[in-house]
């Protein structure tokens, strides 16, 4: 649910991420709210300042880093903490300076597998997701219809370009021919180390070793509760704000939202422009990838539109924006 309080406080947040992969965390100090809990550096904007001018202030006084590269990860809304907060994330991979405590508070670098050691504030988890997830989503094209060979070299290819989450998508397929479809895309995507959603029952996910689900918005309104541990990915797909929350009500890690653009596979939905996926996307507690007509030109709207990156059937499959 988006957090309906007027005075939320903006907090620009940084996660700084090391080249072996670890996360710099610190520890809140203990005469401030949430104190002992782990987070990752940031604070309160201030009266008239531009939310990245406060992430760099905010990062040279509490850690002594300057001169930020990054790219904004994720902006959301939650009341999970001491006070309603809206947290403006960015994910730093370059900085000037050694980070560290100069407030007296305890930093460290963590490895990500390492972070369930420490007590982090409440909500990271929805950074987590985010710093976990690509900035890509493949949607895989039928293959039902396809030149089999062809559509097997395409998603190798997509997968040597560097594809980490896939949507295993053939409506039209039967669950069996389905599931033996999907023990194939699963044991070629692992090799690549990519991760594969199905959108089939739960237990098929079991049953032929993929990493989650993606469900559509009529399956996610049916469900009443998240069908797979944590462990897993829960993905929905959603087209408004209602969907949206009927995903995080059922605890979907993430979401679709579509159509952004005009698409080839439903040429009749009205497109919602990134104005309108933004709004409809508002500041919901979860990653939502943008999808519909889009491709990877698109990516750098879809970050300043608060996106977590863009999801595409034609725009990502080698060869099918020529076809
Ligand atoms: N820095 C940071 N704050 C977070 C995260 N998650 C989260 O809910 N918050 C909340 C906790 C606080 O209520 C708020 C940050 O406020 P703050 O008190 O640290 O801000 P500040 O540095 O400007 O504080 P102050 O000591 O000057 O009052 O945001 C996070 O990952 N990092």
């Amino acid at each position: 649910m988006t957090v309906d309080v007027d005075d939320v406080l903006d907090i620009a947040v940084g996660v700084l991420v090391d080249a072996e992969g670890r996360l710099l965390i610190a520890q809140r100090r203990p005469d401030t709210p949430g104190a002992g809990f782990w987070e990752f550096p940031g604070g309160k904007r201030e009266d008239g300042e531009a939310i990245f001018d406060c992430l760099g202030r905010e990062l040279a006084e509490e850690i002594g880093v300057t001169d930020l590269r990054g790219a904004p990860l994720i902006r959301f809304a939650h009341d999970r903490g001491p006070r309603p907060v809206r947290l403006h994330v960015w994910r730093i991979d370059g900085w000037t300076g050694e980070p560290g405590g100069r407030e007296g508070q305890t930093v460290r670098w963590i490895a990500r597998d390492a972070l369930d050691e420490v007590e982090l504030l409440p909500a990271t988890d929805v950074i987590l997701a985010a710093l976990a997830l690509p900035r890509r989503y493949l949607i895989t094209p039928r293959l039902s219809g396809a030149d089999r060979k062809a559509w097997f070299g395409a998603l190798e290819e997509a997968l040597g370009r560097g594809t980490r989450l896939l949507r295993l998508r053939d409506p039209d397929l039967s669950d069996a021919r389905y599931a033996r479809l999907a023990e194939v895309v699963v044991e070629q995507a692992h090799r690549h180390g990519a991760a594969v959603l199905l959108d089939r029952d739960a237990d098929m996910v079991e049953t032929v070793g993929a990493d989650g689900l993606h469900w559509s918005a009529e399956r996610i309104a049916a469900a009443r509760r998240r069908p797979l541990p944590r462990e897993r990915w829960f993905a929905a797909s959603a087209h408004d704000a209602r969907e949206l929350d009927a995903a995080i009500a059922v605890d979907a890690d993430f979401a679709t939202v579509s159509p952004v653009a005009v698409t080839a596979s439903h040429p009749k939905a009205g497109p919602l422009g990134w104005p309108g996926f933004e709004s409809q996307r508002d500041d919901r507690a979860l990653p939502v990838y943008a999808l519909g007509g889009l491709e990877v030109a698109d990516e750098s709207d879809a970050l300043a539109h608060n996106a977590q990156g863009i999801a595409a059937i034609r725009g990502l499959w080698p060869g099918a924006a020529d076809a």
